[in-house]
């Protein structure tokens, strides 16, 4: 495989080979070399892929630490076994990575993990994806394993980064759509910036593209989109209800599917919530400092809009990082927004315009001064509910038992695969909990249809799958 190079600009970056004939002087200035290395290198860079640099596990294969360059470069090199043409699994993991290469070596992004060169041994059947680096963790880890959590600064910083990411993904000349987002996919850099990472399932063209078209459905479950039940579902939009998971999450601090709440399904359960203008409820009461009653309503319609059933009707990404600048200004308690935004709260008429803007339309019904903690009621068009609560109760998320939650991992469908664990993964220790591995045969195109808790995903055939949209 040629893998095209890209330089790195503020702006995603794009090397379509596809326009090569086109534009081959702009993509030549465009271009810049990824470093291929050699197996020794970067077993000599990561003390023999040593225990002491193993960083994690995930569905293709294990990731250490990278020393390189006599130790001015550190990187996460993610490691996988080319196997025989008969292991569903392997094969399914080759082509990921494979599928990784491809477009990072044509996408780079400030808010992105971008990729530094690879490695291709046919001799030990081994493959390396080299990255950046990423030392604090995943945003997973920071909002689910005390005593880490982050304020509710953090947490709209980091959302509004993903949602750049995203949007520049989306809006390329080439789009990028990513089909994996979910948060032990964003990584913290060494400045505490989140970045999107793992583009093992997405895929780059437009949705017309044939190759796009045949590509079976595949995502993470509870974060997968529920009208995207055949490849022909695929649009930006997919990746759009992922984030307003992933939203969910960042406001409530539950995992996307948690058996300890009921639903266990993150959307089912914050929907109702959020509909009844219940904000408080979502916010996870884990983080000290309240947030402004402003920051939390803005985030949770947003979010409710981002997973509506309707791919349709959900927001452009440009939608959604307009909003989370706007809310990030308002949580950073800049004095000239929060101004305009009182200003605005205490005219309902301004609600209305600026909700409108955001598609959901809204009435407006004030109800009391705000010393009385009274309540204000926001109806849209589709239920959702907003109420400006002045003194929001605050109830405490349920304890939870660890191992009572899922920990998603992503449905791969870039390859043939199977239903079940790993057989090759003698070491289960990385993953803790439980493990739903759904796999599509890309044979039988099967169709993925998940039921109306969005939740719990089942294989149907095209027969069966009857596509109901709302
Ligand atoms: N660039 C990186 N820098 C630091 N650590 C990393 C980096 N990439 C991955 N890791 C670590 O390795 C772990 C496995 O990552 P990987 O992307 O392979 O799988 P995953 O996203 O956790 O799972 P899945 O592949 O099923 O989606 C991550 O959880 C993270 O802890």
């Amino acid at each position: 495989m040629g893998y095209p190079f890209c330089n790195d600009e503020s702006a995603v970056s794009i090397c379509d080979p596809r326009r090569r004939s086109r534009s081959s002087h702009q993509d030549q200035k465009r271009r810049l070399k990824l470093r291929i290395f050699n197996y020794d290198e970067l077993a000599l860079a990561t003390d023999g892929f040593s225990a002491g640099n193993f960083l994690g596990k995930g569905s293709h294969g294990r990731v250490y630490k990278a020393v390189l360059d006599g130790g001015k470069l550190l990187a996460a090199v993610k490691r996988t076994t080319i196997a025989a043409a008969d292991d569903y699994n392997k094969c399914s993991s080759v082509n990921q990575v494979d599928n990784e290469i491809e477009i990072l070596s044509r996408v780079r992004h400030r808010w992105m993990v971008n990729l530094i060169g690879y490695c291709v041994d046919h001799r030990r059947k081994t493959k390396l994806l080299v990255v950046e680096y990423m030392p604090n963790g995943t945003l997973h880890d920071h909002l689910h394993s005390p005593p880490l959590v982050s304020s509710w600064n953090r947490r709209v910083k980091h959302a509004l980064q993903i949602a750049i990411a995203v949007h520049a993904l989306h809006s390329a000349e080439t789009p990028v759509i990513h089909r994996d987002i979910k948060s032990s996919n964003i990584l913290i850099d060494g400045e505490g910036n989140a970045r999107l990472a793992d583009f093992g399932l997405a895929l780059i063209g437009n949705v017309n593209d044939e190759h796009l078209k045949s590509t079976p459905p595949a995502g993470t479950l509870g974060y997968l989109d529920p009208s995207y039940l055949a490849p022909a579902d695929l649009t930006a939009k997919s990746d759009v209800f992922s984030f307003g998971v992933l939203l969910l999450e960042i406001i409530s601090g539950r995992e996307a599917i948690d058996l300890d709440f009921s639903p266990s399904c993150i959307v089912d359960w914050a929907m109702p919530l959020i509909k009844r203008g219940e904000f408080a409820a979502i916010c996870d009461s884990r983080i000290r400092n309240r947030p402004k009653s402003a920051v939390i309503r803005r985030l949770a319609v947003m979010a409710a809009r981002c997973v509506r059933s309707t791919a349709e009707k959900r927001p452009d990404m440009s939608e959604v990082v307009e909003c989370l600048n706007s809310v990030r200004k308002i949580s950073q308690g800049n004095p000239v927004w929060n101004r305009l935004w009182r200003r605005s709260e205490n005219r309902s008429e301004n609600v209305f315009v600026s909700e409108e803007k955001e598609e959901i339309h809204v009435r407006m019904v004030r109800g009391g001064s705000k010393k009385q903690s009274t309540v204000s009621s926001v109806r849209s068009e589709d239920g959702v509910c907003e109420r400006i609560v002045t003194e929001m109760p605050v109830s405490p998320l349920p304890h939870r038992r660890r191992n009572r939650v899922l920990r998603s991992r992503s449905v791969g469908a870039m390859g043939r695969s199977k239903v079940g664990p790993d057989p090759n993964d003698g070491d289960n220790t990385a993953v803790a909990t439980t493990t739903i591995r759904i796999l599509v045969e890309r044979e039988r195109a099967a169709t993925m249809k998940l039921g109306k808790s969005r939740s719990v995903g089942m294989v149907r055939s095209h027969k069966t799958a009857s596509r109901k949209r709302d």
